[in-house]
């Protein structure tokens, strides 16, 4: 499943993340990207453990930890501490697929990726290019999304960003490890909590319906969640 999620941070909390990581340093984005990838990339980012980084990680995490819509459709288990990049004029990121694995710095911490999240810090009109393209089953799919959403796809997914022409794209991305492995199972689950919250609204929590559906949702979540 392939979905954005609109205003995960109000302006004014782009606004105040912008501040933090335009002032920091930022260095060559090869970094944390494995053999493949590092020969397609060219951008850059923040150092992870460096002081702006973990601020600016602290309020992306309070953030899409916050966001019900996220919450629905990750079911997270294990977030990555959440990166920041940068493509200027020139820079892009051809295609490849993230690393399975990968393990958070200076911790024993490891995450199996089975989500891949961008979330836009730049206004569309203020950069031409940068789009971020992501194949799916139903063909190319390219995302450039107003400064505070979110998009949420599968790891394991073909992506790239295309070259940036005009302005700066800063963006903050991370993976995560989802309580429910399989992609398929994972979008069940949503619909059903999509169409759950839709019938709440129009006929309340005591409805019959709405609680044997409820019931189904958890027995499908005790069926299908590990390590929770
Ligand atoms: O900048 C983005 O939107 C995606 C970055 C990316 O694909 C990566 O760092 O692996
Ligand atoms: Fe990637």
């Amino acid at each position: 499943m392939l979905i954005c999620i609109p205003n995960v941070l109000t302006k004014a909390q782009v606004k105040d993340i912008r501040q933090l990581i335009d002032a920091a340093e930022w260095v060559d984005g090869r970094v944390t990207a494995g053999v493949q990838s590092a020969e397609a990339k060219r951008n850059t980012q923040l150092p992870e453990d460096s002081p702006a980084a973990r601020k600016a990680q602290q309020l992306v995490s309070l953030a899409v930890g916050n966001n019900p819509v996220f919450l629905a459709a990750a079911l997270p288990q294990k977030v990555f501490p959440p990166l920041f990049n940068r493509y200027v004029v020139g820079d892009q990121f051809g295609a490849h697929v993230d690393n399975a694995i990968r393990s958070v710095k200076n911790s024993p911490e490891r995450i199996r990726t089975d989500l891949s999240c961008t979330l836009f810090l730049t206004e569309p009109e203020d950069y031409d290019g940068g789009e971020l393209v992501i194949e799916t089953l139903f063909g190319a799919q390219e995302v450039k999304l107003e400064a505070g959403d979110l998009v949420l796809y599968p790891a394991s997914s073909l992506h790239s960003v295309s070259e940036v022409t005009r302005g700066a794209r800063i963006s903050s991305f991370f993976w995560l490890q989802s309580m429910v492995r399989d992609d398929g199972e994972r979008t069940l689950l949503f619909d059903l909590d999509q169409s759950i919250q839709a019938l709440v609204a129009e006929k309340g929590h005591k409805d019959p319906e709405v609680i044997r559906l409820t019931g189904i949702y958890h027995n499908l979540i005790r069926r299908w969640a590990e390590g929770a």
